[in-house]
């Protein structure tokens, strides 16, 4: 199978199934070698991110609807063309080719369409939910919210790859100067005293430390939120609700050695890489119990501070996980907000009276942030960070009892 019949094939289960795009993409790079498997990644997530300015360019030249494979084809097409140093002939008849194997009847539009949309420039004007590449419904909702000129800038942001982001467990300047020595580049985060920022592409095998568990791969305004709790005891018992795939179960384990920690997970299958992640950064005051965070087989008032990272639509993180957009709409959203209503209302049970515990979500939908949290009588903090250069999206609050 060739790298172009790949991504479509891979973008068609996004679109039509709601599968994830990182484990479709995992499942089919197996079968491509390094340089095979950079494209086949950078046309599922370049078409992903710019989707929506990509099918204003092609349907300027569609007088029908194209069918599914036509259409992910025209997208991967275009955005060769318009964004990759890939010759426009190459780009075309490639696609065709993938076309051809896929969906043989739409093998002639396809090609016309795409010899118009190589001859012409891109449209001068778009929509705005188009110039910021969002659903409708996102993108009115994050204007009313936030204003258009602010949702545009850091929608500017979402086009591109971000910056890998660490959390170092051990000290940070140190670190950061043996990264230097081994001619890394490496800066100091902002929103959490263990962040540092590498570029996107980095192997994170071979930074210093990692066959020790010195580091987890973690976005900085993530570990703001694990920064957030700030339990009245550092040696009591703290819960970690949601916790898979362990990052900040990792954090706390590390910032609180002394405690207890009790990382839950609902889903029996993302446990192993729980358990495999925790102890390959040697978190050994953590224990692992798979409950639903709905139901805890907890006494009431029984731990002295909780995280708890519910579930969400993801809209925070577009930027590394663009297909977010595509799985989730605004009735989703508010079953969303629900679940995560009530995942407060059993963490707050188990919580100690003179406890502490931290909401978070990784999305800046309204409905998943104030709306969940502000009917909570122990509220002492929110904080919503929007989307940056340098961090993802995100949403905390601290809560007391
Ligand atoms: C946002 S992710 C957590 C990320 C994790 N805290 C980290 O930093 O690596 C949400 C997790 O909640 C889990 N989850 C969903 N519903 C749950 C429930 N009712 N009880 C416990 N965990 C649940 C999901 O399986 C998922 O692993």
């Amino acid at each position: 199978m060739s790298v172009r019949q790949a991504a479509i094939e891979i973008l068609n289960k996004v679109f039509a199934t709601q599968a994830k795009a990182g484990e479709a993409l995992e499942i089919a790079s197996a079968s491509f070698d390094d340089r095979d498997r950079r494209l086949l990644h950078e046309l599922v997530y370049g078409v992903l991110r710019r989707f929506y300015s990509l099918e204003a360019d092609f349907s300027r030249f569609c007088k029908i609807k194209p069918d599914p494979v036509a259409h992910i084809a025209l997208l991967i097409a275009t955005y060769q063309i318009r964004h990759m140093r890939v010759p426009a002939h190459a780009a075309v008849s490639e696609t065709v080719t993938a076309v051809y194997k896929l969906s043989p009847k739409a093998v002639g539009f396809v090609n016309a369409v795409l010899r118009r949309v190589a001859e012409r420039a891109p449209p001068k004007k778009l929509k705005p939910h188009q110039r910021a590449e969002l659903p409708k419904w996102i993108y009115a909702s994050w204007r009313d919210a936030f204003g258009a000129d602010v949702v545009h800038q850091f929608c500017q942001t979402l086009k591109s790859p971000p910056k890998l982001a660490l959390a170092l467990f051990v000290d940070r300047n140190s670190w950061i100067e043996e990264a230097h020595a081994m001619g890394v580049e490496a800066i100091p985060g902002a929103l959490s005293p263990c962040a540092v920022l590498l570029d996107s592409g980095t192997d994170v095998t071979a930074l210093p430390g990692f066959e020790a568990g010195q580091f987890t791969v973690m976005d900085q305004a993530a570990q703001a939120a694990v920064w957030a709790l700030e339990p009245t005891k550092s040696d009591g018992l703290i819960l970690d609700l949601c916790a898979a795939p362990g990052g900040k179960t990792a954090l706390l384990s590390h910032r609180f050695p002394k405690a207890r920690i009790l990382a839950v997970e609902f889903n029996a299958r993302r446990i192993p890489r729980l358990s495999e992640n925790l102890s390959r950064l040697r978190c050994g005051n953590v224990t692992i119990l798979q409950a639903d965070g709905l139901d805890l087989p907890l006494e009431k008032s029984s731990a002295d501070a909780i995280m708890l990272d519910a579930p969400c639509s993801a809209s925070g993180i577009l930027r590394r996980h663009p297909d977010a957009k595509f799985l989730h709409d605004s009735q989703e959203v508010e079953k969303l907000a629900e679940l995560q209503q009530a995942l407060l209302g059993e963490a707050l049970r188990v919580l100690k009276v003179d406890g502490e515990m931290v909401y978070a979500v990784c999305s800046i939908h309204a409905q998943e942030n104030e709306c969940v949290v502000d009917s909570a009588p122990g509220l002492k903090s929110r904080q919503r960070l929007l989307p940056s250069e340098d961090h993802d999206g995100f949403f905390f609050a601290r809560i007391g009892k």
